[in-house]
């Protein structure tokens, strides 16, 4: 059982260097980082915070996404060389409507003979870095494409297949079709890994989610927000409550993480997209929440939240 993988999945404007080192520590086997463009990154380079990764975070698996087969392959040899992740990604599944314009993300689902030159090509620079190399993606763009996607992944060479079980089309709408993972696993045995991704909520649905696919991973991503400490239940087998002090402690500890890259102003902004989620279900929220997302400094942000837990004592 704890052979299996279970990943901190990649979340645009949370999965940064202190909250993937935070999911580390709680017991996620693997952290992701979110999908980073390929053009953004060959125009600006490798020094922006979002690419910053700390050794405490690994292993960790860099995502890309991109169009161009020459800018990505340039893209994921800057990677590999300077931040040497322990795999790499591509991003076939977002479905923002910024990402689709560009050709990239869920949109290369409708044109399987570029995913394939891009997956190929992605997957040979992997190896050549002594690295595997993964695909994110989903069932299809409209429909439910998933043995023609598969096969073209299988044929480019991908070590690890990634399916977020919904059309892009889709969204987050209806649930995660499970029964699809179990599929890939089928037909990816012996070829390739398969890991999962939605709608994981607790440490049960982890159980069913295994014993249902067959997958050898999953990626928790919304939960991981709101039940960091998920993480902790899976490696000690035991379903746990966390309090509004232990809550704040996780927040506290993630400020931590962030005082080695981040600036104060950018410290208190990170922190006030992290505080609704880490006390998403505390009683008095309605009042307290929105008086702390307008905390102008850091001290008025933190009195507020400790004044906020003597209320809930
Ligand atoms: C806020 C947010 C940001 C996301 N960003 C990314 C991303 O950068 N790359 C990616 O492959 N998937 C991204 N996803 C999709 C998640 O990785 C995951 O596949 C999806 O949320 C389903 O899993 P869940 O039900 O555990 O959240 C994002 C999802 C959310 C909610």
């Amino acid at each position: 059982m704890s052979k299996r993988i279970v990943a901190l999945a990649p979340l645009a404007g949370f999965t940064e260097s202190a909250f993937r080192r935070l999911s580390r520590e709680l017991g996620a086997n693997l952290t992701w980082t979110e999908l980073v463009s390929a053009d953004a990154l060959l125009a600006k380079g490798l020094d922006l915070p979002n690419s910053y990764v700390s050794a405490a975070e690994r292993p960790i698996r860099f995502q890309l996404h991109g169009y161009d087969e020459k800018k990505l392959a340039k893209a994921a040899e800057l990677v590999l060389t300077k931040i040497r992740p322990d795999g790499l990604d591509l991003n076939a599944g977002c479905p923002a409507p910024k990402v689709l314009k560009t050709g990239g993300g869920a949109a290369l689902l409708g044109d399987l003979p570029r995913l394939f030159r891009l997956a190929r090509t992605l997957s040979e620079i992997s190896h050549g870095f002594g690295v595997d190399f993964s695909v994110k993606f989903r069932l299809g763009l409209k429909e439910d494409q998933l043995e023609k996607i598969a096969e073209t992944l299988l044929k480019a060479g991908v070590d690890i297949l990634v399916l977020h079980p919904r059309t892009a089309k889709q969204g987050f709408s209806g649930k995660a079709r499970w029964e699809r993972i179990k599929d890939l696993a089928i037909l990816a045995k012996g070829k390739a890994q398969v890991y999962g991704s939605g709608d994981i909520t607790c440490l049960k649905d982890l159980g069913i989610f295994f014993g249902e696919t067959k997958a050898q991973g999953v990626l928790i991503g919304r939960a991981a927000l709101t039940r960091t400490w998920i993480f902790a239940e899976w490696k000690l087998a035991q379903e746990f409550e966390l309090n509004f002090y232990g809550r704040l402690s996780l927040l506290r500890k993630l400020d931590f993480y962030l005082s080695e890259y981040r600036s104060q102003e950018e410290r208190l902004r990170i922190l006030k997209t992290f505080a609704p989620k880490f006390l998403k279900s505390m009683p008095y929220k309605r009042k307290f929440l929105p008086l702390i997302l307008k905390a102008k400094d850091f001290e008025f942000f933190w009195k507020g939240l400790e004044y906020w837990a003597e209320t809930c004592r």
